[in-house]
């Protein structure tokens, strides 16, 4: 995909590769105005993958997008992405709880919402753990918006390194189902 994006509508619907400078590797789709989906394929949480996660999306300057949002674990996000640079910048706000037991949060949290808020008011929030990376763009696809075919299934190995060789989506951004 080699389009400049201009608009916040450029930014809208398009789905996301990339991986931190610390090497985690993250999924992530701009579903719309109002809502992400995502799936997380390394790092402390490399399984877990959530959709219709609702969240601020804006657009800053020409071509730079800034995306917040607080989950019911009681994690919160900051994104900000340059798509014509292949570069982003996140944020995230861990509570301790998720730090000392990532494995709870490893799921499809939609059918665990009521899990993450059980645990988040169990264990403790502070001292968050605070990571911030830079990361590359590895892979932009033009999903359209709400096109719940983007994140649709657990991330596995290989997912991305599929999606990336064009194995993983039809020509109409639909999933070729295996
Ligand atoms: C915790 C969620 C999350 C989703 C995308 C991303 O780049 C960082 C964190």
């Amino acid at each position: 995909m080699e389009k400049q994006f201009k608009t916040l509508d450029d930014f809208l619907g398009t789905h996301f590769i990339y991986t931190y400078d610390n090497g985690w590797e993250y999924e992530w789709y701009a579903k719309n105005d109002h809502t992400v989906d995502y799936r997380i394929h390394g790092g402390m949480v490399a399984g877990r993958w959530v959709k219709d996660q609702e969240a601020d999306i804006v657009m800053l300057t020409e071509g730079v997008y800034k995306i917040t949002w607080t989950e019911p674990t009681g994690t919160d996000v900051a994104l900000d992405f340059m798509p014509n640079e292949k570069k982003m910048h996140g944020t995230i706000f861990f509570p301790k709880w998720v730090e000392e037991h990532p494995e709870i949060t490893v799921t499809f949290q939609n059918e665990h919402i009521d899990v993450m808020e059980e645990a988040r008011e169990k264990y403790d929030t502070y001292p968050k753990l605070l990571v911030p990376e830079f990361a590359t763009i590895t892979y932009m696809g033009d999903a359209g918006q709400n096109n719940e075919d983007v994140i649709a299934e657990a991330p596995y190995k290989g997912m991305t390194d599929d999606i990336r060789t064009g194995k993983y989506y039809d020509s109409n951004y639909k999933r070729i189902k295996k």
